[in-house]
């Protein structure tokens, strides 16, 4: 990827306010002292484009083959436009809840059986949005073998999208943005190192059975 986008990039996402710290719930009800809430990027189209342009060049660097694009609903939709309008690939939409009107379909656009499907995440914390997309595009016929997030919160989501028979690439780690807001002179190194600290400690491992962190009576996300 070109460091000097990569570094704007970064710039940017704090700017707009998409790094968060304080006290936050994930939908796990886990409580985090940092929040990547990258659903504002919707608000910039610049930054928009660049997310877009970013998440093109990891698919030029690894020559990664599709025929259309799938945001995971619904924070990467607009993300996935961006970049189905920057390399004139068609996308599809899957939805949260299946409509008992109309058509009825999880899936909706034009798509046919067999076609590689590259998935568009924002923010991956276990990889429990991107596996059960990849479940309902799958039972749609649809072969997805590829996943690219904005940003991986390093805290298991990659190994488990992988154990699903997916390739996972981000643009960026959550360490690499709180490294380069440490350079930038944003947060201080010790603000860093807790905030790492935290997210080594909460790392999901395979070998647990299933991610069971009490749910908060206000869930803040
Ligand atoms: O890797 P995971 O553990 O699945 O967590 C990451 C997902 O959580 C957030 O979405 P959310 O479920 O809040 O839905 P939204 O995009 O509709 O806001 C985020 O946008 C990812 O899709």
């Amino acid at each position: 990827m070109d460091r000097t986008e990569l570094e704007s990039f970064m710039d940017n996402l704090y700017e707009i306010g998409c790094v968060k710290f304080g006290e936050f719930y994930l939908s796990t009800g886990l409580k985090t002292p940092v929040y990547f809430d990258l659903r504002l990027i919707v608000s910039h189209p610049k930054v928009l484009q660049q997310a877009g342009r970013l998440i093109k060049q990891i698919i030029e660097q690894n020559n990664i083959n599709f025929d259309i694009i799938c945001g995971v609903p619904y924070g990467a939709f607009a993300v996935a436009t961006s970049l189905s309008i920057q390399t004139n690939k068609p996308m599809v939409f899957k939805r949260k809840e299946i409509k008992d009107y109309g058509c009825k379909k999880m899936v909706e656009g034009v798509y046919k059986a067999g076609d590689s499907c590259l998935l568009i995440e924002d923010v991956v914390v276990y990889g429990t949005s991107i596996n059960e997309t990849s479940q309902t595009l799958r039972e749609y016929k649809l072969n997805v073998t590829h996943a690219i997030s904005i940003l991986d919160r390093e805290q298991g989501g990659c190994q488990l999208v992988q154990d699903n028979q997916i390739n996972f690439y981000s643009i960026l780690k959550a360490s690499d943005i709180l490294k380069h807001l440490v350079n930038r002179g944003k947060i201080s190194q010790a603000k860093m190192d807790e905030t790492i600290d935290f997210l080594n400690k909460n790392v999901f491992k395979a070998s647990q059975s299933s991610i069971s962190f009490t749910k908060p009576v206000v869930n803040e996300l």
